[in-house]
């Protein structure tokens, strides 16, 4: 990136999450990532320099040991020029959606990731002039936990993304509760994963994001605002299934060509392209546990169109969802069996303060900090650092839980050699396939408590409303929680 030569003009705004906001390059693959901060959150240059190399080091040192390195692109950190990003942040502040306007864009460290733009093939370095679509999924946490310090007997039944839905429609995230159930999508069954993604595609959430030559077409761009059009999407998607036949169109061209989709994305997110080497075996547990939610439709629309039973088929090895599924599980204990662990390490480093760099609790994320994730031990010897291990699993294992898999699709021309690509052969067509993964920030320490609380607020309001669903009275009480009190005195 060369400093003197930035113009804001060359950059467009990309997207942007609940901590980063991303602008992508016009004419190249590269994309830039800023973090944002709520107003007056003020961290110094070297803070938000040194937050942005610990990404791209366990980006590096971590997740691409764990992932392959086909599937993480780390990237780097680049300073740019103080004028030329806020001419930048100007420029693109009409376009930021309105629910992420609360955190603002850091343009006074200078600091950015530059980083592959995922929307594009993985292969070319410019702007290629074919088209390309590419399909953004969210997949959340594809296991039900086993841990024996579960408190709540339903979450050892209901996945925690079906049950926090009805606290975030109850909470006005979204208007409507999605059928999408992450152990349908991570069953490796077709069937399922087929049943996940036409849900996905019916209510995307921020679970699914389609774009075409780097355009969002299908997805949210904002908890008010998405595209969500399934003829627009068939419209758009029709000429990379259907090349010979573009011109089919109504109702039933949009059925065929998002079962064409659906398909395709099945077969990317089972493909194996990396070879399943004897080292890619690092140690990660093997859960037991149960491999369908309770709460998924799939179940009873399978059985009802009397087609299969549900069995999981499993995930081949290697592929995209079974290495995400495989570092999900390296939270064993749950968040319930991880904070007395984390108030053991509290404790500890309250009268040890300086122990927090041996712990390596922020860091470096590099060999050592590797070597000590390899212990996937239950036995607890009462220890601080069997305590900061299992801490350092659970956080590798929100971030699998929080990651988004990317998948590029061009059409394949004849002349090219498929060697070098890989292909996915549809029904009517071949196209060359990427698959990556982002969004791998180590997940903060800090945040554990939080997420202890979270989690028994989600798991107490899914029962209150399954519970409000079959109980009339209780269904008032819930909408009416501050009623409660007032009902119960009298
Ligand atoms: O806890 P969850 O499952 O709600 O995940 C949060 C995400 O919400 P989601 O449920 O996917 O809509 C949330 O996504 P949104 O902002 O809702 O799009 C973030 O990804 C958040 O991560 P971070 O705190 O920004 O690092 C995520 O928080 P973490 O728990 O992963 O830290
Ligand atoms: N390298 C990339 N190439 C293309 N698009 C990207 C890239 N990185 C991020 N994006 C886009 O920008 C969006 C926001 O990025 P990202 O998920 O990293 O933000 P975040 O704030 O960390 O997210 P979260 O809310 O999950 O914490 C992504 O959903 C994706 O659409």
């Amino acid at each position: 990136m060369e400093a003197e030569k930035m113009d804001e003009n060359e950059w467009k705004y990309h997207g942007e999450g609940n901590k980063s906001l991303v602008i992508s390059h016009v004419q190249r693959c590269v994309v830039l990532r800023f973090l944002k901060f709520a107003p007056g959150r003020n961290l110094t240059p070297e803070e938000i320099f040194h937050h942005l190399k610990n990404i791209v080091e366990f980006g590096k040192h971590i997740m691409k040991l764990y992932l392959g390195e086909n599937y993480v692109h780390y990237g780097e950190v680049v300073q740019l020029p103080l004028d030329f990003l806020k001419r930048l942040c100007l420029k693109i502040q009409s376009e930021r959606p309105e629910s992420r306007c609360e955190k603002e864009m850091d343009i006074l460290s200078g600091y950015a990731m530059c980083l592959p733009n995922l929307t594009r093939l993985q292969t070319c370095h410019l702007v290629e002039h074919r088209p390309i679509v590419c399909i953004e999924i969210k997949p959340k946490c594809g296991f039900i936990p086993i841990s024996n310090s579960v408190s709540k007997e339903i979450k050892n039944r209901v996945c925690r993304f079906c049950m926090y839905q009805h606290l975030k429609v109850a909470k006005g995230k979204w208007k409507r509760i999605s059928r999408y159930c992450p152990l349908d999508l991570f069953s490796g069954n077709k069937q399922r994963m087929h049943f996940a993604l036409s849900n996905l595609l019916q209510e995307a959430q921020n679970n699914l994001k389609i774009f075409k030559n780097g355009e969002l077409i299908f997805g949210c761009r904002d908890y008010h605002n998405s595209l969500s059009d399934l003829n627009e999407l068939s419209h758009h998607l029709k000429t990379f299934f259907f090349p010979a036949n573009g011109l089919i169109s109504g109702p039933h061209c949009t059925r065929t060509v998002i079962k064409e989709l659906i398909n395709v994305i099945t077969m990317t997110l089972l493909s194996t392209t990396e070879n399943y080497r004897a080292s890619d075996k690092r140690p990660i547990p093997i859960l037991q546990g149960r491999n369908y939610c309770e709460a998924s439709h799939v179940s009873r629309e399978l059985l009802r169109n009397g087609k299969h039973s549900v069995e999981c088929s499993g995930l081949p090895k290697g592929c995209i969802l079974h290495k995400t599924l495989q570092v999900q599980m390296l939270d064993l204990l749950d968040i319930e069996g991880l904070l007395p662990l984390y108030n053991r390490v509290e404790q500890y480093l309250e009268e040890f303060p300086e122990e927090r760099s041996t712990l390596q609790i922020d860091g470096p994320y590099d060999e050592t900090f590797y070597e000590r994730l390899k212990n996937i031990s239950v036995e607890d010897d009462g220890s601080v650092e069997y305590a900061a291990t299992k801490i350092h699993q659970y956080r590798v294992a929100m971030t699998a839980k929080d990651c988004s898999i990317m998948i590029a699709l061009s059409p394949y021309l004849q002349d090219e050699c498929s060697e070098q690509r890989s292909v996915v052969t549809a029904s009517q067509s071949r196209l060359m396939y990427s698959v990556s993964i982002l969004d791998l920030d180590f997940k903060p320490y800090d945040n554990i408590p939080y997420q202890y609380k979270r989690d028994s607020k989600i798991v107490n309001h899914y029962l209150k409303s399954i519970q409000a669903k079959e109980d009339p009275l209780s269904n008032f009480l819930l909408e009416n929680e501050e009623c409660t009190l007032v009902l119960q005195k009298v």
